[in-house]
C-alpha cells in the first residue's frame, strides 16, 4: 500500500506515501532494499506524534513554509524513530539537480575494469597516477526525492537560523530490517530519529542537511545528488548527502 489518507495541513498537490515508490529504471536489487515495504512489527518503534504547520514566526527563515513539530504530550526521547524519508527512489539518470527534497540513499563507487587505464599517465609518478584515478573515480547513486511524493518527513526543516536554535534536535539516519522471506537481504530506509538531547514537547523537529547544502547552486555546479559529502558524519536531507551508518530495525 503506497497511499492512505494523508495528515492534516499535508499540501493537496503532493501525493501522500506510506511506501516509497519505485522508479521504473531501479535494479531489482535496489527496488528490494529500498521500496519493499516494511512490516509494522518491524517499525523500530510506534510513531510519535507528529505535526505538519504552517510557520507563521516571521523570525524564521522558513516562514510561510511548513515544518514538522513534536505534536506529542511529552519530549520524544533520544534516539526515537520518528518518521522514514519517503518519495520517489530512483538512480542518477532520474536525479534533478534543482530539487529541494532529494535525498542520498547510497553512493557507491563504480569499479573500473581492470587494465582499463593501463598506458595511462606514462611519465607521471605513482602517486600522481593514483591522485588522477581517485579524481576519475565514478559513483552510483540511489536517491529518495520527495519533490512530488512523501509523508511527514518531507516538512522536516534545517535549524540553521531557526529561533532557539544553536543545533539540530533529529538527525537523519538510515534504519535496515532483515526482509522476512529473502534470506540475507535487508530493506533499508532513511529515517528521522530524535537527536541526542530529544525533541522537546511542541519543538520544531530540525536537522542538519549538512554545509554543502547551503552552497549556492551555480558553485555546486553538478547534480546535487553527485555533490561531495566526505565531511559528512551522517546522511543528510536534500542534496546528495551519503550514507554512512545503519540502524538496524
Ligand atoms: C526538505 S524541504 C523542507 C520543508 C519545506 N519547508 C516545505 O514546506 O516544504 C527543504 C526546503 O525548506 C526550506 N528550509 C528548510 N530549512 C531552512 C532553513 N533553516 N532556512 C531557510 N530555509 C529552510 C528551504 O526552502 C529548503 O529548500
Amino acid at each position: 500500500m503506497t497511499s492512505t489518507k494523508p495528515p492534516a495541513d499535508f499540501p493537496a498537490h503532493i501525493q501522500f506515501l506510506t511506501t516509497p515508490v519505485a522508479s521504473p529504471l531501479l535494479s531489482a536489487l535496489d527496488r528490494l532494499t529500498y521500496c519493499t515495504p516494511c512490516p509494522p512489527h518491524l517499525v523500530p518503534n510506534a510513531p510519535p506524534r507528529v505535526a505538519i504547520r504552517t510557520i507563521t514566526d516571521a523570525r524564521h527563515p522558513a516562514k510561510g513554509q511548513r515544518g514538522l513539530f513534536n505534536d506529542g504530550k511529552a519530549a520524544i526521547e533520544r534516539g526515537t524513530w520518528i518518521r522514514d524519508y519517503l518519495g520517489y527512489v530512483h538512480d542518477e539518470r532520474e536525479a534533478d539537480p534543482k530539487s529541494e527534497y532529494d535525498l542520498s540513499l547510497e553512493r557507491r563507487p563504480v569499479s573500473t575494469a581492470e587494465g582499463e587505464n593501463e598506458g595511462e599517465g606514462v611519465g607521471a609518478g605513482a602517486q600522481e597516477q593514483q591522485q588522477e584515478q581517485e579524481r576519475e573515480q565514478r559513483f552510483e547513486v540511489v536517491g529518495c526525492d520527495a519533490t512530488k511524493m512523501g509523508g511527514e518527513a518531507r516538512f522536516v526543516n534545517d535549524y540553521r537560523g531557526v529561533p532557539g536554535y544553536e543545533r539540530a534536535n533529529a538527525v537523519f539516519e538510515l534504519r535496515t530490517w532483515d526482509i522476512p522471506g529473502v534470506a540475507g537481504r535487508k530493506g533499508a530506509r532513511m529515517a528521522v530519529w530524535a537527536g541526542p538531547h530529544g525533541v522537546a514537547k511542541g519543538a520544531e523537529i530540525c536537522v542538519s542537511y549538512g554545509k554543502g547544502y547551503w552552497k549556492p547552486k551555480e558553485a555546486a555546479g553538478q547534480s546535487r545528488l553527485k555533490e561531495g559529502a566526505q565531511d559528512e558524519p551522517r546522511a543528510k536531507v536534500g542534496r546528495g548527502r551519503r550514507v554512512a551508518k545503519a540502524k538496524q530495525g
